[in-house]
């Protein structure tokens, strides 16, 4: 954010690792990875697939854990707390977005988000919620009778409802074509702006990093390069 002044990052790794399996099956996710997350941007990690993308998203957010090393949110030590304190920390801080939109199917837009807003501490109506994403007219239809860009809205909703700090999106327009994808980048550009929502997205579409503020380049379960984007584009003007 420049112009602004210097807050605590939103996130901070030191010397993340993550090992799956043992011995000779064992699979080095993640070979030390060095990060800081200014709040309020939105980031976009790159890389080849099994570079190790989700599963930092995964330990950011609380989902898994390290092998070792440390991640903080703010002053939290996401790596020393408690599956309990992890839930929590879930619950309050965090909204995920993921490609498959995993609504319920048997209830409407409106108690899909509802199912949080029941939930969460402090929510916005789910109302407005979907008031954001642009679904007003939309509220009373099953996700069958949405399209996959509209489903999509209908998660990111149900997402930001609890009014998170911090949204993770994995591969959040993975199964939309163009016209829909960019529609719901227009979404996340807004909750990052009217809501102050620091966003991190995992894809592989590289057109997405037109919109980041920041850009970490992944490879082989370590960051290659973060580049500060000096020329964020709306999302309306990013070449697909
Ligand atoms: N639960 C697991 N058990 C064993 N290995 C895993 C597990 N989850 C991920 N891996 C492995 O860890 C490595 C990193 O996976 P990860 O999903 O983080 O990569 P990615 O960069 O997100 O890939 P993609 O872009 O394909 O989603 C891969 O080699 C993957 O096979």
């Amino acid at each position: 954010m420049p112009g602004h002044i210097r807050t605590q990052p939103a996130f901070t790794a030191k010397g993340l690792t993550k090992t799956y399996g043992e011995g000779r099956s064992a699979v080095h996710a993640l070979r030390g990875v060095d990060l800081e997350i200014p709040q309020g941007e939105i980031v976009v990690l790159l890389g080849p697939s099994g570079s190790g993308k989700s599963t930092l998203l995964n330990i950011l957010g609380g989902l898994d854990r390290a092998t070792s090393g440390t991640a903080h949110f703010r002053d939290q030590n996401l790596s020393a707390m408690t599956d309990r304190a992890l839930t929590l920390y879930r619950r309050r801080h965090v909204g995920f977005v993921f490609q498959f939109y995993n609504l319920m199917p048997s209830l409407t837009a409106l108690e899909n988000v509802e199912l949080v807003t029941e939930i969460a501490d402090d929510p916005m109506p789910a109302e407005d919620a979907l008031s954001l994403v642009g679904l007003s007219e939309r509220m009373d239809h099953f996700p069958a009778q949405l399209s996959g860009g509209e489903q999509q809205r209908v998660a990111i909703a149900r997402a930001v409802a609890k009014r998170p700090n911090v949204l993770f999106c994995d591969e959040p327009t993975g199964a939309l074509d163009s016209t829909t994808g960019r529609s719901v980048l227009r979404v996340l550009r807004d909750v990052n702006q009217q809501l102050g929502t620091t966003i991190l997205m995992v894809t592989h579409a590289a057109h997405t990093a037109q919109m980041a503020d920041r850009v970490i380049h992944f490879a082989d379960g370590a960051i290659r390069e973060v580049v500060e984007n000096t020329t964020k584009l709306s999302p309306d003007d990013i070449i697909w």
